[in-house]
C-alpha cells in the first residue's frame, strides 16, 4: 500500500513538473499546439501504424527535450545569479538539444505527410519525393553543423 502511495506521489510530482513547464515555457505551448495539429492531420490523412509510431516518437522526443531544458534552466538560475560562461554553455547546449529534436520532428513530418498532401504532383513528378527527403536531411545537416559549429567556436574563444 505504501509503495502505491509513493508511486502515486511520484506521478503527482511529474504532473506538477509538466504543468509548470506548460504554464511558464512559451516553447512548450508551441510544441503542444503543433502536436495537436499533427494529430488532427494524422487522423484525417491515411497514416499507417508505423508512420504514427514515428510521429509519436518525434513528438515525445521534442517534449522530453523541452522538459529537460526547463529543468537545466531552473538549476542554472538556482546556482548562478550573475553572468557566467559555464551557465551560458549549459543553457545554450540544452537549447541546442531541443532544436535538434525539433528539426528531427520536422524531417519526420515532411517524410510522413509530403506524399499524402501532394499525391497528384507526386504522380507526375516522382523525383519530388526524393527531393523532399534529400532537402530534409540537407536542412537537418546544415542546422546541426551551424548549431554545434557556433557552440564550438564560442567555447574555443572563451578558452
Ligand atoms: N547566468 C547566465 N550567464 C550567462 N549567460 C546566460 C545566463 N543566463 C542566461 N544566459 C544566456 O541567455 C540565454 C537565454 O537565457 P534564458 O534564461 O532567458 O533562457 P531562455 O532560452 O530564454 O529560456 P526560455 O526557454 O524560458 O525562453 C541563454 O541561452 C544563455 O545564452
Amino acid at each position: 500500500m505504501r509503495v502505491w502511495k509513493q508511486i502515486l506521489a511520484s506521478i503527482g510530482y511529474a504532473i506538477e513538473g509538466m504543468t509548470y513547464a506548460i504554464l511558464t515555457q512559451r516553447n512548450m505551448r508551441i510544441h503542444l499546439g503543433i502536436t495537436l495539429l499533427v494529430m488532427i492531420l494524422a487522423l484525417l490523412l491515411d497514416v499507417t501504424k508505423i508512420e504514427m509510431i514515428l510521429l509519436f516518437f518525434a513528438i515525445v522526443l521534442v517534449i522530453a527535450a523541452e522538459l529537460i531544458n526547463t529543468a537545466i534552466e531552473a538549476v542554472v538560475d538556482l546556482m548562478v545569479v550573475r553572468y557566467h560562461r559555464l551557465a551560458k554553455i549549459a543553457k545554450d547546449v540544452a537549447a541546442a538539444a531541443v532544436l535538434l529534436t525539433a528539426l528531427h520532428a520536422v524531417v519526420v513530418g515532411i517524410l510522413v505527410f509530403y506524399d499524402k498532401l501532394f499525391p497528384l504532383r507526386l504522380r507526375n513528378f516522382h523525383h519530388l519525393e526524393s527531393y523532399a527527403i534529400v532537402l530534409s536531411f540537407l536542412y537537418l545537416g546544415i542546422c546541426f553543423v551551424l548549431t554545434f559549429g557556433y557552440l564550438a567556436i564560442k567555447k574555443a574563444r572563451h578558452r
